[in-house]
């Protein structure tokens, strides 16, 4: 009995469905809920022993580091609120666990308004930017722009399939922005239209790589044979720190249904029992090389992809095992 695992609150545990559901999706969306679940935890945890209320934490913690593999925004986001769980009795560790999970989310917003300040700058008046998915980071640089007074206007691909592109067009007509909206396999016909490709990032790798939504390497290559330049916004939360010691980004797989229907499937294999010889495959992202990107524009300035891993060493030092696992 003493060795089960405490429960967790029912927020973090909806936090955690929501995150896996994608209800809650978007690397920067998905690292505040965490921290705002963790807070949660913190403050109604029964526990009442500090050794308690520790185990209880990190419970909440896998619970909800478990939902989905590829945003390093999450870990990072467990990681720092874990490491400034601090004190000698319940109530000292509840309230350094509520002021640090505060200071995290307070200083996300404030990370990506700078990081739009700085993006915006590469946008000029009058310029086409072609997105892809929907990102805050990279919404927050045409928000600065337009807040400059610039005029932009946008190419928005669907972002198959769950047609996040749908959100980003949405926000840009409330912001006036005039948007286009294509299929993703009309990209390449439509980015001689464009002037920049602007997207966001799930996690960079130490060596530049951009891991961001299913379609953007494609876009990305597609984008470098026409010319046209791609930037990557990005707090530093994408940095992924654990790729510094040879760790590779595990890229999510998701539902076929995401794709086709049961009876879209049943049409194309048309057998009750299913069909060994027939397999869907949903990954949810994939890795832009390097070479592919011009910027990866940060709160801290904008970096050539090769040298983000300099930022990266500064900002989170040598890797340890994480707070979650021990
Ligand atoms: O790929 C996605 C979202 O994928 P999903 O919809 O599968 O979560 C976004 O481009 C990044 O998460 C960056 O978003 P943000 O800039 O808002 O962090």
């Amino acid at each position: 009995m003493g060795n089960e695992a405490p429960a967790v609150d029912p927020v973090v545990e909806s936090t955690a469905a929501d995150i896996a559901a994608m209800r809650i999706r978007g690397a920067a969306a998905i690292a505040d809920a965490a921290a705002a679940a963790l807070a949660i935890q913190a403050e109604r945890s029964d526990a009442v022993t500090p050794g308690a209320f520790r185990t209880q934490l990190r419970v909440a913690a896998r619970t909800l580091y478990e939902t989905r593999p590829t945003a390093v925004s999450l870990p990072n986001a467990l990681r720092y609120v874990l490491r400034g769980t601090d004190g000698d009795s319940v109530d000292e560790l509840r309230s350094s666990t509520i002021d640090r999970a505060e200071t995290f989310r307070e200083d996300l917003e404030d990370a990506q308004t700078t990081l739009g300040k700085i993006g915006s700058n590469r946008l000029r008046d009058g310029d086409v930017v072609m997105t892809h998915c929907h990102s805050t980071d990279a919404l927050a640089c045409i928000e600065a722009a337009l807040d400059d007074g610039k005029r932009i206007e946008a190419i928005v691909t669907e972002t198959r399939p769950r047609k996040q592109g749908h959100i980003t067009a949405r926000e840009l007509r409330e912001w006036g922005v005039p948007v286009t909206l294509i299929v993703d396999n009309a990209a390449r016909r439509y980015l001689d239209d464009a002037d920049h490709v602007l997207v966001g990032a799930d996690s960079i790798a130490a060596d530049g790589g951009v891991i961001n939504k299913i379609g953007t390497s494609g876009l990305a290559v597609n984008a470098r044979e026409r010319g046209v330049p791609v930037m990557v916004a990005a707090q530093t939360i994408k940095l992924h720190p654990g790729t510094m010691t040879g760790h590779t980004v595990a890229i999510e797989m998701r539902d076929e249904t995401e794709v086709l229907t049961s009876s879209e499937r049943s049409e194309i294999t048309d057998l009750e029992d299913g069909d060994d010889g027939f397999t869907v495959e949903n990954p949810a992202f994939d890795v832009t090389p390097p070479r592919h990107v011009d910027a990866i524009v940060t709160e801290h300035g904008q970096f050539p992809p090769e040298s983000v891993v300099t930022l990266m060493r500064e900002l989170f030092g040598e890797t340890t095992t994480e707070p979650w696992e021990t």
